[in-house]
């Protein structure tokens, strides 16, 4: 097997904590977190997904802590992510894989033009017409684009609500960014990636050293744009191939590292200002 980053096997769990604690002591952190399937387990009523009360108990104690940003990097759309984050108007927020941006209380504009008004009326019709004729798929709507979600449909029949999700979408556009996530396929008019919003936060915090988890497909494009040989992290939750230098097995697991990480920031900036 060719030994590219997305098929070497992550690291041991010992290195990651010696990684976590060599990131605590880098000048300006900046923690870039995917939100479902890494802060929060999965649940069927997107609006209800939350972090795990240790993770947001441990992002709550190094977001205010000095020289470290905690950000959070999702499909989500910035509206849903502000609901299910809880976050203040302070909060540094990615959502829709990369296309809206909210960084504090800096807005977004996403000024989308005619022909890309159309395209998306064209689309959201064409699937909800697809939702409708398919008991127990429900449309998320999404700024820029829709999710098809399909976790409630009986096993064994995600593949065809796949399938005949992206053929409906295919008569509208040929120009969409398609994304296969955890039960939802999700169609984009615009084509940004989690890959830019973690290059966006890089530039607006001036972080010298960068913590990326994700735990689906679209978050590789987060871990490509990390750089360990200057001390950023990478972190894959879950099963599946991954250029991320480490993996998890799970957001308990998340929790746990958040806490660790929490507890060395907070100690080498105490031993850095005795
Ligand atoms: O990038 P993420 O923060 O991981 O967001 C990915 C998608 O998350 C949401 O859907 C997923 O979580 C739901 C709640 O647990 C679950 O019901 C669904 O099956 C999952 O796919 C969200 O609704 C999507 O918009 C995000 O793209």
């Amino acid at each position: 097997m060719t030994d590219t980053a997305s098929h070497r096997p992550p690291a041991s769990a010992i290195a990651l904590a010696s990684a976590l604690q060599e990131l605590a002591r880098t000048d300006r952190l900046l923690l870039a977190l995917d939100f479902d399937g890494t802060l929060a387990p999965f649940v069927d009523v997107t609006r209800g997904a939350r972090a795990l009360p240790e993770s947001k108990a441990a992002l709550d104690r190094l977001e205010h802590l000095p020289d470290t940003w905690v950000a959070y990097v999702s499909g989500r759309p910035l509206s849903s992510l502000e609901t299910v984050t809880e976050a203040d108007e302070d909060a540094l927020l990615v959502g829709s894989h990369g296309v809206e941006i909210r960084f504090g209380r800096d807005g977004v504009s996403l000024d989308l033009d005619a022909r890309e008004q159309d395209t998306l009326a064209r689309l959201g019709a064409a699937l909800q017409a697809l939702v409708d004729d398919i008991p127990d798929t429900k449309l998320e709507t999404k700024p820029v684009g829709f999710g098809v979600h399909y976790r409630r449909v009986s096993a064994g029949r995600g593949p065809e609500v796949v399938a005949r999700a992206r053929e409906a979408a295919a008569a509208v556009s040929d120009e969409l960014t398609i994304r296969d996530g955890k039960d939802i396929i999700e169609f984009s008019i615009r084509g940004a990636d989690k890959g830019d919003g973690v290059e966006r936060l890089r530039e607006y915090t001036h972080a010298t050293a960068v913590l990326f988890a994700g735990d689906d497909v679209t978050d590789e494009d987060g871990f490509a744009v990390l750089h360990p040989e200057r001390g950023d992290v990478g972190i894959k939750v879950g099963a599946g191939e991954t250029a991320a230098q480490y993996r998890v097995a799970d957001e308990r697991a998340i929790a746990t590292l958040l806490g660790l990480l929490a507890q060395a920031r907070e100690a080498h900036l105490k031993s850095s200002t005795d």
